[in-house]
């Protein structure tokens, strides 16, 4: 019998939920602490929705059963795992400030060109053949994680590519799953609110690779990103095996990366092989993404020779670099892109990215969501105004907060920046202020069809709005 069995009720349980307003009769109520309220102060409502036992700290009272925990969220994700007991043979668990979903889609689609049924779960939802569902989080909560990865199994999944968030790690979201190969891709600055500082910021990055998946198994860490020393070094102490990809990669090492018409010429050497590729992609970052992909595909069981080639058939998720249209002027053209940057290293790194497919400015549209970290939005305005000429600054998800103060949050890293609240609007003066030679990158919202104000999402989406702009003035959407 298993620590957590010896610890269990005698009763039946129909189902399993952390919100006492989902309670139905029979099910166990998990009373959490959370940032916003303490589950306990719940618990007769669960009841009185049916609720046959509570999960909960030790000494909590209860009318029914109580499954006593030090740790309700951990024990919470292993009732998930054993309520749902089945899950894809492969998973890889992907974490990392910037380009989670760009890797799990292409490690995803990788797979699915060796011959796999494989599938993608994170912030565009979950995703295999035969299997698609809608998700809130990147990371969801264990119960819905546990019903997906059954889901996809009953479907014959066999291959998974997951994004595991800081938010996911730090409340356990994720702590039943088994992963086999784990995926560090960068750290830089975001969710402080939440996480406080880089070091917690990290330290719950690294319960991916240090506590959740098995030991001797590969993680697959990209070396240009910040942090890699020190994932490599935590990855060895905690007995994990650091598979290196990128610039000072061993596994992967990438020799050159130069931007195409339409995609990136990479070479990269594998076990003292070359190999030229290109890439159907916008942005070098992308090649960041693609080793680690590449790398994950690899440690599952399959040769640098038959992985390396098919990047050359992937294409980037949507909304990441996604091409919207272009205006034509007499004197050549002006290309429109819509991206997903919502960090202060994003911003930078898509910037840089489009510099070289941009012959006359880069005019860049950015903003930043409410109730997220403040501290970022001044350094999203400050890397936009020093790689781009021209800077629009409008309203992105302002969800509770009063959004002239974000813009003003904005503007001090970007004093000289144009700023327009409505995001339609601002799309349309972008459009309208390109000339031959120039790029429009519209930051922020990539792949998102709403816009969080207070607790409505109205219906909006960038590439949308980018592509009416460009009709009004004559371009191709
Ligand atoms: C900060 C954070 O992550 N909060 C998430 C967390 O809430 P919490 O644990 O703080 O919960 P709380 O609101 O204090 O409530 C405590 C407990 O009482 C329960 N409750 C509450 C009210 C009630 O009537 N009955 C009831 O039982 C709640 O279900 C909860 O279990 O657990 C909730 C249930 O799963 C989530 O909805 C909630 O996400 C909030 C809304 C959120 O915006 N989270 C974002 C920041 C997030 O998780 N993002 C990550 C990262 C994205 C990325 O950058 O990649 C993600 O994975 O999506
Ligand atoms: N390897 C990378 N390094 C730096 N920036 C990147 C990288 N990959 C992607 N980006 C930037 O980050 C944006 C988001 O990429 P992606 O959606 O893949 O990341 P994510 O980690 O899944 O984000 P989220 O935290 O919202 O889930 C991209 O649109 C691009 O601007
Ligand atoms: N996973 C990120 C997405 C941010 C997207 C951006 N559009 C915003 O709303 O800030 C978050 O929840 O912080
Ligand atoms: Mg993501």
């Amino acid at each position: 019998m298993t620590a957590l069995a010896r610890r269990l009720p005698d009763v039946e349980i129909a189902g399993l939920t952390a919100d006492s307003r989902a309670v139905k009769p029979g099910w166990l109520f998990a009373a959490l602490s959370g940032t916003q309220a303490d589950g306990r102060t719940y618990i007769e409502s669960a009841i009185q929705n049916g609720a046959a036992a509570i999960l909960a700290r030790p000494g909590t009272p209860a009318p029914v059963p109580v499954v006593e925990s030090e740790q309700p969220r951990l024990t919470l994700a292993q009732l998930a795992m054993c309520f749902h007991p089945q899950q894809p043979r492969m998973i890889a668990g992907v974490t990392g400030t910037n380009g989670k979903t760009s890797v799990a889609r292409f490690a995803s689609q990788l797979w699915d060109l060796c011959g796999h049924a494989a599938g993608s779960l994170g912030t565009l939802g979950a995703f295999a053949p035969g299997y698609d569902y809608a998700l809130k989080h990147t990371t969801p909560d264990p119960v819905e994680i546990h019903q997906v990865l059954s889901g996809m199994t009953t479907v014959g999944t066999t291959h998974l590519a997951m994004e595991v968030s800081s938010h996911g790690l730090a409340q356990y979201r994720a702590d039943g799953v088994n992963f086999q190969i784990a995926a560090f891709t960068n750290l830089t600055r975001d969710h402080f609110d939440y996480h406080g500082s880089f070091e917690e910021y990290y330290k719950a990055k690294r319960r991916l690779f240090t506590q959740l998946l098995p030991r001797g198994n590969a993680v697959v860490i990209n070396t240009d990103g910040p942090y890699a020393e020190t994932a490599v070094q935590d990855a060895k102490a905690y007995g994990r095996r650091p598979v290196t990809v990128g610039r000072q990669g061993e596994t992967l090492r990438l020799l050159s990366v130069k931007p195409a018409a339409a995609g990136l010429d990479i070479a990269v050497e594998a076990a003292g092989k070359r190999y030229m590729l290109r890439l159907p992609m916008i942005g070098s970052f992308q090649a960041d993404n693609a080793l680690v992909a590449a790398a994950i595909v690899m440690e599952s069981g399959h040769s640098a020779d038959e992985v390396l080639p098919l990047l050359e058939k992937i294409s980037a998720a949507p909304g990441r670099m996604e091409p919207a249209g272009v205006r034509r002027f007499p004197d050549g053209e002006a290309g429109v892109f819509v991206d997903y940057a919502h960090t202060p290293a994003a911003v930078e790194t898509v910037l840089k990215a489009i510099r070289p497919h941009t012959a006359g400015r880069i005019h860049v549209i950015v903003g930043a969501g409410g109730d997220r970290d403040t501290a970022k939005r001044s350094q999203m305005g400050a890397a936009a105004a020093s790689l781009a000429e021209h800077v629009i600054i409008t309203d992105d998800n302002p969800r509770t907060e009063d959004p002239a103060f974000i813009r003003a949050q904005v503007a001090e890293g970007a004093p000289k920046a144009t700023i327009i609240g409505d995001r339609e609007e601002a799309i349309r003066h972008g459009v309208a202020s390109l000339k031959a030679g120039d790029t429009l990158v519209i930051a922020g919202k990539g792949h998102e069809r709403g816009q969080m104000v207070g607790d409505v999402i109205y219906p909006f989406s960038d590439l949308e709005k980018a592509r009416e702009a460009l009709q009004k003035v004559g371009g191709d959407a």
